[in-house]
């Protein structure tokens, strides 16, 4: 896969020497989900039906931190370079990621198809049913059709992917995340909510009772799951451990911490990890945090976690397992 980063207005084609005719996917696709998964998909199927190059369009930042509608930052599932590893995993050609910014944001619908996907060599879209383009969200999905025909450019609007009934959206995998339903995240995902940090320097007490802690430092503004003790797993350089983790505030402590803290424990490991690049699979919502009468209630309560932790990953199945590792 080719990222091209393009900004309005478009300087060049960046594809002109290439003389590229594409099917795209466009859309935001914060988290990847299946629905956009089932977007992508087509606009690479078509284009291997229609002779195209395939592609995916996306926007970034996002288009909410830009215009400050009120959110210092906007939380989100996938940061954009997971969002790239996940359009090469589906097997685009091109990502396009257009620089959303106020030039970008004050376009019309007519102008982001004649002077956007026209130069590109966009031939087909693919959008979902609830697509909205063009300055204040003017344009819908039927004007991108009747636009795109103008330029000789056909339109698919993809119909919501359901599960069981409901409809698969962001929405619906940040609400399971609130709920620690880590394996409804991984349904609607096709694969496990994963975050990426770095470790970073604690209060060096984890050492002192038994269990150190790799204390993780987001990178990007992740929406984070429901507080509490976790069943995960840890990648670290290419390797896989399995983890026990908290997600909380360690109110045992008088000072805790005064926002949560993501911390994990790798079960089995022993060695230096600060300033490591660390991510993590959230695998499974073992219980809440406590507020416990003693350290060593705390401490003896980790040793049941740890336990329950690697009972539920040593359960995995082998399937799973092998998945898992082939995506380190
Ligand atoms: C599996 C696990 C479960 C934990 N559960 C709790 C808890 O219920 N209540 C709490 O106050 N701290 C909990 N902690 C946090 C510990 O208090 C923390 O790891 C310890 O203070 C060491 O971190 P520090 O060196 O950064 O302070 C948990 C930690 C782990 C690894
Ligand atoms: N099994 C393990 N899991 C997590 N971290 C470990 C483990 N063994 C050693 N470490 C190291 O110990 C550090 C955590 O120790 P800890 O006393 O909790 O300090 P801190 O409060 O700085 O996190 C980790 O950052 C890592 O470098």
């Amino acid at each position: 896969m080719e990222l091209i980063s393009i900004g309005f207005p478009l300087s060049d084609s960046p594809l002109a020497s290439k003389s590229e005719q594409l099917s795209v996917a466009i859309g935001h696709f914060d988290g990847v989900h299946k629905g956009h998964q089932n977007v992508i998909k087509r606009a690479v199927d078509a284009a291997r039906q229609q002779g195209l190059k395939s592609a995916v369009m996306t926007f970034h930042p996002h288009p909410k931190a830009v215009l400050g509608q009120g959110e210092q930052y906007v939380s989100c599932l996938t940061p954009l370079e997971s969002k790239l590893a996940q359009f090469a995993e589906l097997g685009v050609d091109y990502a396009f990621v257009m620089k959303f910014d106020h030039s970008f944001a004050g376009i019309s619908p007519e102008r982001f198809v004649f002077e956007v996907l026209a130069p590109l060599g966009v031939r087909h879209t693919v959008v979902g049913f609830d697509f909205r383009f063009g300055s204040r969200g003017a344009g819908d999905a039927s004007m991108l059709g009747s636009l795109g025909q103008e330029v000789g450019m056909t339109t698919e609007v993809v119909e919501p992917f359901l599960l069981q009934g409901q409809k698969i959206s962001s929405t619906y995998v940040r609400e399971a995340l609130d709920e620690g339903n880590m394996a409804l995240a991984e349904q609607l995902l096709g694969r496990p909510y994963e975050v990426e940090g770095v470790v970073v320097h604690g209060h060096a007490r984890g050492r002192l009772i038994g269990f150190p802690t790799a204390n993780i430092g987001l990178v990007e503004p992740y929406t984070t799951p429901r507080l509490g003790v976790y069943a995960a797993q840890a990648v670290i350089g290419g390797q896989l451990y399995p983890a026990v983790l908290n997600h909380g505030m360690k109110p045992t402590f008088k000072d805790g911490e005064k926002a949560p803290v993501l911390e994990a424990h790798l079960i089995g490991f022993s060695g230096d990890l600060y300033d490591q690049t660390i991510r993590i699979r959230f695998i499974s919502f073992i219980r809440p945090e406590h507020k416990f009468a003693s350290v060593d209630e705390l401490v003896a309560q980790i040793g049941r976690d740890r336990d329950e932790a690697a009972r539920q990953l040593a359960q995995l199945g082998s399937e799973e397992t092998s998945t898992v590792s082939r995506n380190l």
